[in-house]
């Protein structure tokens, strides 16, 4: 049974997300946005500490090593951890199309338990996109990047300006960010999109 909701269902005028051309290559490893991002920030001691690469297309790929700090039920990984995780990896395909976007909908499902020091293979498919909606997909497997789906998720992020940070951060933190010069970098990037 799938259950999925027909929210998550591209509408007919939806077309192949694109690429962008500066995108980074295959292989490279796609740097945090936010040093204190829980999913990819360094700067995050009980973050996931995710690491993801560009693949082919619009496609990216991430692991995610389950710290002690992750657990739900003992030895086992929190599945709203595993959610994040899901939804870091999806939100980095972003970054290949060059887009700042936000995530409206995450759907979950939870195939397998994933224990404590397990490294959760992710990878992540943009499949279509609609004005500002972009349609994505991904799976997480364990016991290597072939091995058994242990939880698998769509999703739809919602494009949006540097402005809707701005507008909603914590002004300690969006402070913050604006004086740090490698921040600025991130958003530049983002803001020069044709
Ligand atoms: C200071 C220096 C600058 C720093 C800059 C750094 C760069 C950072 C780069 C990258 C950061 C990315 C971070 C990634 C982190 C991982 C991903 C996350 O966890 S993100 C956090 C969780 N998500 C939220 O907090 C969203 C909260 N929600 C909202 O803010 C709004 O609801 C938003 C923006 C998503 C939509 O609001 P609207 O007013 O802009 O747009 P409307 O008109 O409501 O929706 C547009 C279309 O989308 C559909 N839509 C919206 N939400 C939907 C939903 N939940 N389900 C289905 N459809 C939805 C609507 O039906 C509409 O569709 P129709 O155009 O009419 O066809």
């Amino acid at each position: 049974m799938s259950g999925r909701t027909t929210a998550l269902t591209p509408p007919a005028d939806a077309v192949k997300p694109e690429r962008h051309p500066d995108a980074p290559a295959p292989g490279e490893i796609i740097g945090t946005h936010y040093d204190r991002c829980f999913g990819c920030g360094d700067g995050a001691p009980h973050g996931l500490h995710l690491v993801t690469r560009a693949g082919e297309g619009v496609r990216v790929t991430a692991e995610f090593t389950v710290q002690e700090a992750h657990q739900g039920a003992p030895g086992l990984a929190h599945g709203g951890v595993l959610a994040s995780a899901l939804d870091e990896t999806l939100g980095t395909l972003n970054w290949l199309l060059r887009v700042i976007a936000v995530t409206g909908r995450l759907e979950t499902d939870f195939v397998r338990p994933v224990p404590v020091g397990t490294v959760l293979h992710l990878e992540a498919e943009a499949v279509a996109v609609a004005d500002r909606k972009i349609y994505s997909t991904a799976t997480g497997r364990i016991g290597g990047p072939d091995g058994p789906v242990a939880v698998r998720a769509d999703a739809l992020f919602i494009e949006v300006k540097v402005d809707h940070f701005m507008d909603n951060g914590r002004p300690a933190e969006i402070d913050a960010a604006l004086a740090d010069p490698d921040q600025l970098k991130v958003a530049r990037a983002f803001e020069v999109n044709p």
